[in-house]
């Protein structure tokens, strides 16, 4: 029986389906812990293939290819620390979600994740068994209870656990971010803690997987309940625990991290989101419509931390309708942010489009066709130089202009990518006046100022007829985005809402719009989730929907 332990945390940034390049990363990870003086290397959930891997998993040659990996690590674990890894396993002709201890040579040790998260962005019942309530596993003398991801949500797994002799719990994660999510796990961990007296290791995976975004940010609770070391979040990072065995159980001794504040992190899940997004799927780099407006600022200052200014292009696509002001505000911003800014004016292709309709437009006034038009005009050229140069499209549409459906469909909305999907728009406001102070770690752009002021206090507007402004055709956006967030993220009914303080006319407005635009949203890029109720997989409401008496 020992009575010292050395147990690294693996924060890694896994690649779905990239099992070779993932065993790379696992390796790397654990000679980083053998020189430290590991005696085990814990990863997140399923690190081996990613998470999540969806379908993947109900593909054999998939399952084969994780197998093979995890048989090939376990043969390379004869000397040195062992590994707790996360790989989908079959048994019994089930497919399970799993945590393997490799260690001497082989699998030693084989636990199955027993609670599988079916809701919000999880539909891990689609493609696992779930495996029975777990026993501890013995490593070097020590029993340590491995709960895997959900399992820690609950209470059962590590009450049984603690009943068969666990003395430390360990977690890995595949959990998503979310804004104030961090403290959420922290008290589901310091739970299980109180309810079975036992210090808990909590690793997660780090990193972007199409509109997930994991931010590491992994930890160790002490039986008292308190956080003890935890790694810096949104960085692949290796640490070391010390581990020794006292008369009221185990003590950890960790590094510990500078907090994050609630900007901060989301603008990370941004960057990370963003970066990993183009990277993985092997963009050169980015292309966005930079209007002089602050969502487009925003984007392309993300752009720019994510992957550097020289893979940022940014187009100014003047109509007659630009003001001076939005062509100044758009040169100012590229020259902050140091990317390149061309000008292609869509005068030529709204006159064009004009000509071309005008026998089947006769005797029709001009409308918000005549809009949609220039926002089309935009669209295809910013796809045109994706398709001659490589670049993907950025959408620059933000959460406030998603859910009224305020935006172009085939304009606006086309790209590969949308930044701001799941940040409303007084959020954007904030976001920009913070990242103008504040460069976090990581990111790639100026230190200061990254674009003018005046594009923060500028009253936003769309800029397709004379004098128009977003408020035109939405509640201001403090109001609009107050009544979105208690009917998007508080599923809220309308009196309910209205109870809130807001106008009843405007909430029953607002709600409406947000049920009309599914069908826009359905088309949408994917982006980056940061809410609790991201559009997507996360919030499923039919298109053809008559279902109104929840008003
Ligand atoms: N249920 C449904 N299923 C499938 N398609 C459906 C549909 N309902 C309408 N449609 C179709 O959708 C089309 C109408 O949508 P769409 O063409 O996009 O046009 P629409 O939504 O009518 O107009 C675009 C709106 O976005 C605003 N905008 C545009 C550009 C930029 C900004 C900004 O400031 O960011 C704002 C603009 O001021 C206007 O209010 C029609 O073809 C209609 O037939
Ligand atoms: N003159 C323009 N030049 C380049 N891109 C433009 C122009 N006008 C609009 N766009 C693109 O279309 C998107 C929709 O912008 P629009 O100006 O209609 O309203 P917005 O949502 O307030 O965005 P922004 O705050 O960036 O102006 C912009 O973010 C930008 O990417
Ligand atoms: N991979 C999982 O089991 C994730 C579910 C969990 N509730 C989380 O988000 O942290």
């Amino acid at each position: 029986m020992s009575d010292t332990l050395s147990i690294a945390l693996a924060q890694i940034n896994p690649v779905v389906g990239d099992v070779a390049g993932n065993a790379r990363l696992i390796r790397d990870a654990r000679a980083k812990a053998a020189e430290m003086g590991a005696d085990l290397v814990v990863f997140g959930e399923l690190c081996v293939c990613g998470y999540p891997p969806e379908d993947l998993v109900l593909k054999g040659a998939f399952l084969d290819a994780c197998e093979e990996v995890v048989h090939q690590l376990a043969a390379e674990t004869v000397t040195g620390p062992a590994m707790l890894i996360g790989s989908p396993w079959r048994m019994t002709d089930r497919t399970h979600n799993a945590a393997l201890l490799l260690d001497h040579g082989r699998v030693a040790a084989t636990r199955l994740k027993h609670h599988l998260p079916n809701y919000g962005v999880f539909d891990e019942a689609r493609v696992f068994t779930p495996g029975p309530s777990p026993g501890p596993i013995s490593f070097r003398g020590v029993r340590l209870g491995v709960l895997i991801c959900e399992d820690m949500w609950f209470a059962d797994v590590a009450e049984t656990l603690g009943e068969s002799g666990a003395e430390i719990l360990v977690v890995p994660n595949g959990s998503p971010f979310e804004a104030d999510k961090a403290g959420i796990r922290q008290e589901h961990a310091r739970n299980r803690v109180a309810e079975t007296g036992l210090p808990l290791i909590y690793v997660n995976q780090v990193g972007g997987q199409d509109e997930l975004v994991f931010d590491g940010a992994s930890f160790v609770v002490n039986t008292k309940g308190e956080v003890v070391c935890d790694l810096a979040p949104w960085a692949s990072e290796v640490v070391l625990t010390r581990w020794t065995r006292e008369a009221d159980g185990w003590n950890c001794e960790g590094p510990r991290a500078k907090p994050v504040s609630r900007l901060e992190g989301i603008y990370q899940a941004m960057v990370v989101g963003l970066r990993d997004y183009v990277t993985k799927n092997r963009f050169p780099g980015v292309v966005l419509g930079l209007s002089g407006g602050i969502d487009s600022a925003i984007c392309a200052a993300v752009a720019v931390d994510a992957l550097g200014a020289d893979k940022v292009w940014c187009v100014m696509m003047p109509s007659p309708y630009t003001s001076t002001e939005s062509l100044e505000d758009a040169a100012a911003i590229a020259r902050l942010l140091n990317v390149r800014l061309d000008t292609v004016t869509i005068g030529p292709a709204m006159a064009a489009f004009d000509t071309m309709l005008a026998p089947l437009f006769a005797g029709r006034e001009a409308d918000i066709t005549e809009e949609n038009l220039q926002s089309r005009a935009r669209g295809m050229t910013l796809m045109g130089i994706s398709n001659k140069y490589g670049p993907m499209v950025l959408s620059t549409g933000n959460k406030s202009e998603m859910s009224c459906g305020y935006a172009t469909l085939y304009g606006d909305m086309c790209g590969g990518y949308a930044v701001l999907k799941d940040v409303y728009k007084t959020t954007v406001f904030a976001l920009s006046s913070w990242r103008n102070h504040h460069r976090p770690p990581g990111c790639l752009g100026p230190e200061g100022m990254v674009m003018p002021d005046r594009v923060i206090t500028k009253p936003p507007s769309a800029e397709l007829k004379p004098n128009q402004t977003d408020q035109d055709t939405l509640p201001p956006y403090d109001e609009l985005d107050g009544i979105l967030e208690c009917l998007i993220e508080g599923e809220m009914s309308v009196p309910e809402v209205v109870a809130k303080g807001f106008d009843d006319a405007v909430v029953r407005r607002v709600w409406r719009m947000l049920d009309r635009a599914e069908y826009k949203r359905r088309q949408a890029p994917p982006g980056v989730k940061v809410s609790s109720r991201s559009f997507g997989r996360e919030r499923r409401y039919p298109i053809t929907n008559a279902f109104t008496s929840i008003i």
